[in-house]
């Protein structure tokens, strides 16, 4: 249906030309440009996430460079075009290095102090031709076409245009894609999935410099004459008010809004000064109303599905790799004057299922973090497979085999179950990202390969029923069961469980129990912290206790239950220490 309907929307745009006058096909050549400006703004802020209000200044260095380059250093525009996408790659690979360290407002605020910048210098240098601008671009040649006819270039805007959006469309549901919109809902655990999030950013800001580029090679060809208005925050505020009444999130939402947005603001060029009003008006609106947008009202909803879990199927068994897994070897962690951790050293070897267990703040999850690269220690070292992994990023651990789940879930709430599947098994590193222009073929038969991957993960888990869902309309016990699927989907060698049963009934607890038994039978190494000290005292091998940050026992479940200082730890806690019942049940 899809594919009829875009082929039926090409021959539409293809016949076109014969149904418009002269100045209205200038309005459409002008409104494709934007459309182009739109996908590099839909897959920057609404794929990714990264707050870019410089796309606009892309698009200026674009369309400058070929003034420039052929007025300026006479070359032929075909040659000039290729450079200025260079340039505006480029321009988009420094604009995005404020992405590396800072976000959201902050960020907008850097880009849009970039983009003002661009104007500023546009305006000043002699180079650019100052406020007059540059004119006399030449015509771009194609053999013999005459292309400085508004009907014969809209053809190669057509099919400039057709290509770009179809290499969105591609990235977008590609794994890359998939990668740029978990980094936009949560890049932490993105991170913690493997997604390499500074090169993951940059990425984003390389595609929107990109069609900032083609926008503005197509301006230059098109309109032949370049000045700073053009590229004013005026444009900008226009481009972004396209991106959200579109759909930010939806390519092709962008593509509609800007194309929509365009010929109004034709409509009401001579009211212009009202119509940047009815703009501002139009988009709080939006945002108010429809925050995905013209996109998100046509979109299905997900279903919940009847949210029903089938079995677990159990992994088959398989020996665990010898020696140690994880040893820590006296790490501390201060939040400034806060000893989170002190001096903690622990070894977990091949083959365990190791509890820690502790009273509420005791530093439980800060060594998780630690382990998984969230945190760097103040002091200490911590050693994988006896290697040592202190300070690396958590997509380098990721890709050492350490999968980890949250406390609070930390599932993509706008993925579906079977993409947040899809992102476990995605190991592939962002440097691969050239093969999207050089052999998409080979990103389509892996992407097919990792969802054949996915179906036997999602049955293997009885999450069938859930697959398309989206989290967020899954009940709990459901949604922890979907990040442990996550987590095996990365085939870890150590999987870190933080508090899995926390808001389970026990049902699913014995679920529960089960599942990490058969994932340390097949040879995977599980370190858990828990409250529910019978799911500790009859699955875990071997328990190490922290209280305030220490190591106060460390030993089997039964020796460590009955030990006088975790007792005396857990006086006044309001998590009770294990009954004797359950160290009875635990030794039985
Ligand atoms: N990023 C942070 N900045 C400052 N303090 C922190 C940070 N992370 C943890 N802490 C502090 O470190 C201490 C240990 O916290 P942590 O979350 O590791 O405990 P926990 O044992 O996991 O607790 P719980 O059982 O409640 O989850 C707490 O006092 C906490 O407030």
């Amino acid at each position: 249906m899809r594919w009829l309907l875009g082929i039926a929307a090409f021959a539409a745009a293809w016949l076109l030309p014969y149904a418009l006058g002269g100045y209205s096909m200038h309005v459409v050549d002008v409104a494709i440009i934007f459309a182009v400006l739109a996908i590099g703004l839909g897959l920057t802020m609404g794929v990714a996430g990264q707050i870019n209000l410089a796309q606009v200044a892309f698009f200026g260095v674009g369309a400058y460079a070929v003034a420039i380059l052929t007025t300026g250093a006479g070359l032929g525009f075909w040659t000039a075009s290729v450079l200025a996408l260079v340039a505006a790659v480029v321009a988009g690979l420094l604009a995005g290095i404020p992405a590396l360290r800072m976000q959201s407002h902050y960020l907008g605020i850097v880009t849009l102090g970039l983009a003002l910048a661009f104007i500023n210098w546009v305006t000043n240098a002699h180079v650019a031709g100052r406020a007059e601008g540059i004119s006399d671009i030449p015509v771009p040649p194609m053999f013999g076409i005459d292309l400085s006819s508004a009907y014969l270039f809209y053809y190669v805007e057509l099919i400039v245009f057709v290509v770009f959006l179809a290499l969105a469309l591609f990235v977008t549901h590609s794994p890359l894609g998939r990668r740029l919109r978990a980094m936009r809902d949560d890049d932490l655990a993105a991170g913690a999935l493997g997604a390499e999030i500074p090169l993951l950013r940059m990425t984003a800001f390389v595609l929107s410099g990109l069609y900032g580029g083609v926008a503005g090679v197509l301006y230059a060809g098109l309109i032949r004459f370049v000045a700073p208005e053009t590229f004013s925050i005026g444009n900008m505020f226009l481009l972004l008010a396209m991106v959200i009444i579109g759909g930010r999130s939806s390519i092709v939402g962008c593509v509609v809004g800007a194309l929509a947005l365009a010929f109004v603001r034709e409509a009401l060029l001579d009211v212009s000064a009202f119509a940047q009003l009815g703009y501002g008006v139009i988009v709080v609106l939006v945002v108010v109303f429809f925050p995905k947008g013209l996109a998100g009202l046509l979109s299905r909803r997900k279903a919940g599905g009847r949210a029903r879990l089938g079995p677990f199927q159990e992994y088959g068994t398989a020996a665990a790799d010898e020696g140690t897994v994880l040893e820590v070897e006296g790490v501390t962690k201060r939040f400034r004057g806060l000893v989170a951790l002190e001096d903690i050293t622990l070894s977990v070897p091949a083959g365990q299922i190791r509890g820690i267990v502790g009273p509420n703040g005791s530093g439980k999850t800060t060594l998780f973090n630690v382990v998984s690269g969230f945190y760097s220690p103040t002091r200490g070292r911590v050693r994988l497979h006896g290697r040592d992994v202190t300070n690396l990023a958590p997509y380098r651990l990721s890709l050492r085999g350490v999968a980890r789940t949250f406390q609070n879930l930390r599932l993509f709430e706008d993925l579906s179950v079977r993409e947040n599947v899809l992102l476990g098994l995605d190991r592939t590193r962002t440097a691969w990202i050239w093969r999207y222009l050089a052999t998409p073929w080979a990103v389509a038969r892996y992407s097919r390969g990792l969802n054949r991957s996915a179906e036997e993960i999602i049955a293997r888990f009885g999450l069938q029923e859930v697959a398309d869902a989206v989290p967020r309309a899954l009940p709990y016990g459901i949604q922890r069961r979907v990040e442990i699927a996550r987590a095996m989907a990365m085939s870890p060698s150590l999987l870190l469980l933080d508090e899995p049963a926390a808001g389970l009934n026990g049902e699913e607890v014995r679920q529960l129990a089960e599942i990490v038994r058969s994932i340390r039978g097949s040879g995977v190494t599980v370190v858990v912290i828990e409250h529910n000290m019978g799911l500790v005292m009859s699955l875990c091998d071997h328990v190490t206790v922290l209280s305030s940050g220490r190591v106060i026992a460390d030993g089997p479940p039964d020796e460590v239950a009955v030990d006088p200082d975790v007792v005396a730890a857990y006086l006044g806690d309001s998590m009770a220490a294990p009954t004797e019942s359950e160290v009875e049940h635990a030794e039985g």
